[in-house]
């Protein structure tokens, strides 16, 4: 934490506080990096590089976190955006779901205030003991965080390893909407995805993507844009990858601990990635890089 303070005496507008503090939450829990400019501002945590908040200036949270929310060493945070990586959703050896990235503390590596008035940090995670016990190969992830007009992401994933590997990942966003049955998700119109709810059927969307109750789909080989419309707010995600997987728990949010009944209504997850035919496998020394800008 020393190392950290030191970074952050040569920048404006970025302090390191606790989610006990900075939310009136009860127990030691997790370090967070507040950012603030005049364009917008940020809380991220540096486990798992996960970003909790992003407002631009004059404007409301694009980003939901769940009033259940848990702030504790090796658990993810619900809400924000975890970074679901090496391994999206289930992995076949029984490995925890979504990787273990979102649950791991990443270093900050650089942070920076930028000449357009926004702030840059760079967060890594390497391999390491904790993470070769899980998953035997060697590793950088970069994630570049840019709090500006609008919310750059910029992560970096190499394979240090001597052999080939897959890789699956998601930004698994979850979106600020007052009522996530009301939602249009504009963009995905012509895009093939597979119904996760059930017999994983492969369908073809028509039209605007909304949401009824339980809701889990991957789309496939989507365009660049989409855009989160409700009544009252348009939210915007570019990236350049290739899934979108579309998610709301429905009545199971009851069952889901830090969620609870009736939690669900307030969040749609438009996770940008590259899962399913979508994934990567990445030749022994390879980097691959994804962004995403989200904005309102
Ligand atoms: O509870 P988590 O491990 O964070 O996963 C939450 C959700 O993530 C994604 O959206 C998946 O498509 C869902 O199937 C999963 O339930």
């Amino acid at each position: 934490m020393k190392q950290i303070e030191t970074m952050l005496a040569q920048v404006n507008g970025v302090r390191l506080t606790t989610s006990s503090a900075y939310y009136q939450t009860e127990g030691e829990g997790l370090a967070l990096l507040v950012v603030e400019n005049t364009l917008g501002s940020a809380v991220l945590a540096l486990q798992g590089a996960h970003l909790i908040s992003y407002i631009p200036a004059q404007g409301q949270d694009l980003l939901w976190l769940s009033p259940n929310a848990i702030f504790k060493p090796a658990k993810a945070i619900r809400g924000g955006i975890p970074l679901c990586m090496p391994w999206f959703g289930g992995h076949p050896d029984g490995l925890p779901s979504h990787g273990f990235a979102r649950a791991m503390d990443w270093q900050l590596r650089s942070a920076q205030n930028l000449a357009d008035g926004g702030t840059e940090l760079v967060l890594c995670l390497q391999d390491n003991e904790q993470t070769l016990a899980i998953w035997p190969h060697a590793f950088e992830f970069e994630l570049t965080v840019r709090v500006g007009r609008c919310l750059d992401l910029s992560l970096k994933i190499e394979n240090r390893s001597d052999t080939s590997l897959p890789y699956t990942y998601a930004f698994h966003s979850y979106f600020a909407v007052e009522d996530y049955t009301q939602v249009a998700v504009q963009g995905l119109a012509g895009c093939e995805y597979i119904d996760t709810v059930g017999e994983h059927v492969r369908l073809l969307q028509t039209g605007d993507m909304t949401f009824s109750g339980t809701t889990d789909r991957v789309y496939l080989n989507v365009p660049a844009e989409q855009k989160i419309v409700t009544a009252q707010r348009s939210i915007q995600i570019v990236s350049d990858t290739h899934s979108a997987v579309v998610w709301n728990p429905g009545a199971h949010a009851a069952n889901i601990g830090d969620l609870g009944a009736g939690v669900n209504q307030t969040f749609v997850c438009v996770e940008r990635g590259n899962v399913f035919d979508n994934g990567l496998l990445l030749a022994a020394g390879e980097t691959h890089t994804a962004t995403m800008s989200l904005s309102a």
